[in-house]
């Protein structure tokens, strides 16, 4: 078992890693039950169908072996459900529940379960507790940690949100057994995150035993999902709100990225990750373009992405959209200063840092190169 605390005044909390977990979910969880069973409440849960499907019953066996019930708030897989319809009919329901500020609400699924129900929590009464346990590799290695909670409106990706931390982190890595291959390789794209953005030898270690994160190796795995998360709550540690620049960097292909995401609807088209991954190798070039990076390490990025089995060629995307279309979707990028949008760019594998002198324009010429190359 490895626990990794995430240290924040007044709002600290661990991060438990340990197969099986899911198992003995009361056990894990038993700090963030109190209430529920003195009063006789169901202890409340959201998760998206595949996750109620796979997972509500090992976590409803254990619970009820120590005396609690559950309550589910179900939604349909997908972004889709980071949105005002749903968000109102969850905080409905957690009203309707009785919800207090002291309890704590559960998410079992991945980063959409997890922003989703994070928003709720954070706005429900002000402000009422939520218990994170994530069930894909994204979710694992990166958006249930640091309380960014959010959906999606009209105009772009999780721009009305909050930050909200959660009390407690339980992964489970069993449970990414029954992921689906794409949503793994996906999820893949924010661990390569991480090494690009400031770990130049967890980088050539993912060169090396790439595959076998992939294939669920445990140990391989385990070692990816825990670096990860370190590196995460160390810079969430620093940086909680991302008003320093530290934390930006966990940005790093995003601005391209969520660009990518709108233009394809947020839809099944183009995946958060796969949209990251494509993300970086833009960022890794564009760097390249400046000669802030050396051709060959924003070749050398590329190639690990695409070993992955992740888009590194947005010509290849079918977007139908100029490189001035996607740059217009970046003026909503939370990052925006005034009129500056601060660009995460690469010196090295391993560096990320945050230019200010980017111009959109030039962004938008040189994505017009992208959409023509190979
Ligand atoms: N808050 C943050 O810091 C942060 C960080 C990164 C990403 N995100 C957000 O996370 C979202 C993407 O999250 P995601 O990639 O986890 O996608 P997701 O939540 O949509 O889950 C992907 C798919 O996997 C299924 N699934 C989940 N767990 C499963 C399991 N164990 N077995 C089988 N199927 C399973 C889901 O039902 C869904 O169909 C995006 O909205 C992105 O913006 C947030
Ligand atoms: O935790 C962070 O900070 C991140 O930026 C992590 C990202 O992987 C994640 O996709 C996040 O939701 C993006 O944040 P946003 O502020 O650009 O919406
Ligand atoms: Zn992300």
């Amino acid at each position: 078992m490895a626990v990794i605390p995430v240290a924040l005044a007044g709002r600290s909390y661990d991060v438990t890693i340990e197969s099986g977990a899911l198992e003995d979910f009361a056990g894990y969880a038993r700090a963030c039950l109190g209430g529920f069973d003195k009063s006789g409440r169901a202890v409340p849960f959201v998760a998206d169908r595949n996750t109620h499907r796979l997972y509500s019953d090992t976590v409803e066996r254990s619970l009820s072996k120590a005396g609690f019930r559950a309550d589910w708030f179900v939604v349909e897989p997908g972004e889709a459900a980071k949105s005002w319809p749903v968000l109102e009919k969850l905080t409905d329901w957690l009203l309707d529940l009785g919800v207090t500020r002291s309890d704590h609400v559960f998410a079992l699924g991945g980063g959409v379960v997890g922003d989703l129900t994070g928003f709720a929590c954070a706005i429900t009464k002000r402000g009422c507790g939520f218990v994170q346990i994530p069930t894909t590799l994204l979710a694992q290695v990166d958006s249930s940690v640091g309380g960014k909670t959010a959906i999606n409106t009209r105009a772009g990706k999780n721009l009305i949100g909050a930050f909200h931390q959660p009390s407690a982190v339980l992964i489970d890595p069993l449970v990414l057994g029954t992921l689906p291959d794409r949503e793994m390789r996906a999820g893949y794209a924010e661990v390569i995150k991480y090494g690009l953005l400031g770990d130049a030898e967890f980088f050539g270690w993912l060169e090396a035993n790439g595959t076998d994160v992939l294939a669920r190796e445990p140990e391989a795995l385990s070692h990816a999902i825990a670096t990860s998360i370190k590196a995460k709550a160390r810079i969430v540690a620093e940086d909680e709100r991302e008003t320093t620049g530290v934390r930006a960097l966990l940005n790093l292909g995003h601005t391209f990225g969520h660009a990518l995401e709108a233009e394809t609807g947020f839809s099944d088209r183009l995946l958060h990750g796969e949209a990251v991954a494509a993300g970086m190798v833009l960022a890794a070039r564009y760097s390249a373009r400046r000669d802030d990076l050396s051709l060959s390490d924003a070749e050398r990025a590329a190639r690990a992405i695409a070993h992955a089995g992740l888009p590194s060629e947005i010509s290849t995307l079918a977007l139908n959209a100029s490189g001035r279309e996607l740059a217009d979707h970046m003026r909503h990028d939370k990052k925006m200063e005034g009129d500056t949008l601060p660009f995460l760019l690469l010196k090295n594998i391993g560096e990320a840092y945050l230019a200010r002198d980017v111009d959109l324009a030039d962004i938008a010429a040189f994505l017009d190169e992208q959409l023509q190359a190979h």
